[in-house]
């Protein structure tokens, strides 16, 4: 069926009843669909209790969809759920349900992102290094370890052997905790275990939609499996499928493809992309884009640049050119894309073209002590919201500060009954503590002299307010300073508020340099992805997307609505002469061309 506007509404009006999927490439409107979808169950559910559940990739596609729904005007129901799996797991299945299977009989907590560290010297032991030699990618594959099919601890980047893999999830778990990949391994054997928990929550969301189902690793494949109550619309393309180190397989979204009670459907336009990008695309897949939207009519070719070393010269190209682009204001002008985040800092320093220095403060007490630091930085980063009267993020990073200074934890699973609280006082002691933080002369306050003070300050309130004496809890805030007793007693709040402002305005401004993955789903009028090496941008283009760096290749071009550049050191014309069609190769000659006329 041609791929026009009757045959997607007949997907977005299918009935209710009907469980879809559909493929299509990038900038074909997935996602545009799937909000449409959305909006008809909404309209068309039969009752109102019916809830409906809508997994999204990331946070961000999240909040992209509720931001789109609410432009729309659409209500949304309290039963609706949008989100990542995580999350909504985690809601649904973690807390309530997963004392069933831990030893204490309590539900199990989220090992929150650097969690890993607080282990750090336990990790050096198991892998036989010294601690210096574990540095975050090493602490990232610990906290991203995830399952084989067997269930076994498994790490999919291929960094730590199986047998220190069980040990850190038994470790985990004897503390009480869950990593993320967990959330959804548990909830897998809950809901296996037990039907009627199952049961309850897929007739809780009779209608399940999921965006970039290629991405769905093998235990949430079978976890979604068990919702035989619900009804799912899946969207995805295995040919953007770029996440394997997270276990996850475009397997599992081509048997839904190849699953006969799904009703299947292809897209072939595309939206997105001036023509010369789709060709170029086109050139790698067995799924042929058609030009389709307002871009498609565009004469501008794919940009090579070549014999261009130094990559603040290419990005200085690529600034350059796409100052001929006119740019629609509904969408973001550019990004840069890398695919190593190592290289994204650097590229992010060249274009600031100013050097910051790291803050050596929080640097050093990030690694002396991890709590204390999260404890001063959240308390910083609320004073520096304060300023801006940005009152509810400033309580709660006064919260986050808070549960890591009485707690250690995340603010989702401190145990206020323990310290005989309740969510009033917890929050009331919060609002009071931030005041009296604003009220501080930042200037003549040493980092030394907040720790000593805020302990008698909460300490004294706590008793004031409630009677609850809890100065023994607070003693985060008593601390020698170890390797910095000096900079504490020289180092003012006023002097690192001011950096972490620097900083936040700057990582305001870097938003447009990311990593390809974490752009995935997005798009830009004009796009610069630089390749790091000649055989990276080789397999980029190869004509085939069997390889997952073949697919990283494919999904940093798509993100291109106007203009594409691209960037290998070395590149040579020659290998890619076959591309001419679609393609026009550059070097530092555009630059002095253009300056001399
Ligand atoms: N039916 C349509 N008519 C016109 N424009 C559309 C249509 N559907 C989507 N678009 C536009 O096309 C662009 C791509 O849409 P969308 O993000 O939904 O695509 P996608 O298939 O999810 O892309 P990706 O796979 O790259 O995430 C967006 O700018 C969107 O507004």
């Amino acid at each position: 069926m041609k791929d026009d506007g009757k045959f997607r509404e007949s997907i977005v009006f299918s009935p209710l009843s009907e469980p879809i999927v559909v493929q299509a490439g990038p900038g074909s409107g997935k996602t545009t669909l799937l909000i449409e979808r959305l909006k008809y169950i909404i309209e068309k559910r039969q009752k109102n209790y019916l809830g409906t559940g809508c997994i999204t990739y990331t946070n961000a596609a999240k909040d992209e969809i509720i931001s789109r729904l609410e432009k729309e005007g659409v209500q949304l129901p309290s039963n609706l759920f949008i989100g990542t799996i995580h999350s909504f797991l985690l809601d649904f299945v973690i807390k309530p349900y997963s004392h069933f299977f831990n030893n204490e009989d309590i539900p199990f907590k989220l090992a929150s992102f650097g969690f890993a560290r607080n282990y750090k010297n336990d990790i050096a032991t198991m892998l036989k290094r010294p601690p210096y030699l574990i540095n975050n990618s090493t602490l990232e594959a610990f906290e991203s370890l995830n399952r084989d099919k067997n269930g076994n601890p498994f790490c999919y980047r291929g960094k730590i052997p199986s047998d220190v893999a069980k040990w850190w999830k038994s470790l985990l778990k004897r503390d009480g905790y869950i990593d993320q990949q967990d959330v959804v391994y548990l909830s897998y054997l809950i809901l296996n275990k037990y039907e009627h928990i199952r049961d309850a929550l897929s007739v809780r969301f009779p209608y399940m939609l999921v965006d970039e189902y290629q991405d769905v690793t093998y235990f949430q494949e079978r976890l979604f499996l068990l919702l035989n109550h619900s009804t799912f619309f899946c969207v995805g393309d295995s040919n953007q499928s770029v996440f394997g180190f997270t276990g996850a397989q475009p397997e599992n979204f081509k048997s839904k493809w190849e699953n006969e009670s799904y009703k299947t459907y292809k897209l072939s336009n595309n939206f997105r992309s001036a023509k010369h990008i789709i060709h170029l695309a086109n050139n790698k897949t067995d799924i042929e884009q058609v030009e389709a939207g307002i871009n498609g009519t565009s004469d501008q070719k794919v940009v090579f640049f070549k014999d261009v070393e130094q990559v603040s010269e290419v990005i200085k190209l690529f600034h350059r050119i796409r100052d001929n682009v006119e740019c629609d204001e509904d969408y973001n002008p550019y990004i840069i894309l890398a695919r190593q985040n190592k290289y994204i800092r650097v590229i992010s320093n060249l274009i600031k073209n100013q050097d910051i220095e790291p803050n050596m403060f929080f640097q050093k007490l990030k690694k002396e002590h991890y709590r204390r630091y999260k404890i001063l930085y959240n308390s910083l980063i609320a004073i520096l919201f304060r300023r801006e009267s940005d009152f509810k993020q400033a309580v709660e990073r006064i919260e986050e500060a808070f549960s890591y200074l009485l707690f250690n934890e995340h603010p989702n699973f401190v145990d206020l009954a323990s310290i005989g609280y309740d969510k009033f006082m917890w929050k009331k002691l919060q609002v009071y503590t931030l005041q009296y933080l604003d009220g501080l002369v930042l200037s003549e306050t040493t980092v030394a002299e907040l720790f000593e003070e805020m302990k008698d300050f909460i300490s004294n309130l706590s008793k004031d307010l409630f009677g609850i004496p809890i100065g023994n809890k607070l003693r985060m805030l008593n601390y020698n300073w170890k390797n910095q007793v000096k900079a504490s007693k020289g180092t003012t709040i006023s002097q690192l508020v001011d950096q972490l402002e620097i900083e936040s305005n700057l990582s305001n401004s870097e938003g447009n340099v990311i990593s390809i993955h974490n752009a995935k789903g997005q798009e830009a009028e004009c796009v610069l992805v630089l390749a790091e090496s000649k055989s990276q941008l080789d397999e980029w283009l190869a004509l085939n997307n069997e390889t997952e760096e073949a697919r990283v290749g494919y999904v940093a071009f798509s993100r291109a609505r106007k203009l594409l550049c691209v960037w290998a050191p070395l590149i040579e014309e020659e290998d890619y002469a076959h591309l001419d069609e679609n393609v026009t190769f550059l070097d530092n000659s555009y630059i002095s061309m253009k300056e001399t006329v």
